[in-house]
């Protein structure tokens, strides 16, 4: 099983957006729902720290067996906001939101910051196609310095992974991930 992680400064923690035009109102967790979709793994977990807004950042956590539900980015945003409001959803909220995601990243291992300045992958495929990896990824853009110090202090440090010198979305470096894993396991 794996992880995949997005951290989102702009996201709203609250799930108060319209489900017609929600990009910019949500702080565009619509980037996170397309990352969400872009994982080809079945068992594959998404946990999303959304850090905007009136409250405290959330974590909002995808599990696996929500994928048959959830399989448009429309479904996400409506999955997500039930969820960050408090009505019945596949998906679950984590209050106390950056403790919810070191509490989370312990059980997966290696972790494996996803940077433009990273290692290259082809360095890095043992540990990116191993069985419980977390990978950690900004939004549209990188998550703030100070948090990820705080998340390498916590953990004894990550992995710093490229996968090659241009700035890509977060879904295609997910996708590209996935696919790589999907590649390297057995039939
Ligand atoms: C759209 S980028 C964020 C903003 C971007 N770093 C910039 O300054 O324009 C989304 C996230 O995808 C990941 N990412 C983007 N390009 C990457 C690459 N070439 N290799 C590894 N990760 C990458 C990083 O985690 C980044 O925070």
């Amino acid at each position: 099983m794996s992880l995949y992680v997005v951290i989102s400064p702009t996201a709203r923690a609250d799930g108060i957006y319209p489900i017609r035009g929600y990009a910019g109102p949500s702080g565009r967790l619509d980037v996170v729902a397309r990352a969400y979709l872009a994982v080809l793994e079945s068992n594959a977990v998404l946990a999303a720290l959304l850090m905007s807004g009136a409250l405290s950042p959330r974590l909002l956590i995808a599990p696996a067996s929500c994928r048959d539900r959830v399989r448009s980015e429309r479904s996400f945003m409506v999955e997500a906001s039930r969820a960050l409001r408090g009505r019945p959803s596949c998906f679950i909220v984590e209050d106390g939101g950056v403790e919810a995601l070191i509490f989370t990243l312990k059980k997966f291992k290696p972790r494996i910051l996803l940077s433009e300045r990273g290692r290259d992958v082809s360095l890095h495929l043992d540990e990116v196609c191993s069985s419980t990896p977390a990978f950690i990824a900004g939004s549209h853009v990188d998550p703030p310095r100070e948090l990820l110090e705080r998340l390498e202090r916590s953990l004894g440090g990550f992995i710093r992974v490229s996968v090659g010198p241009l700035s890509l979305h977060t879904d295609h470096v997910f996708l590209l991930l996935s696919a790589l894993r999907a590649h390297s396991s057995p039939t």
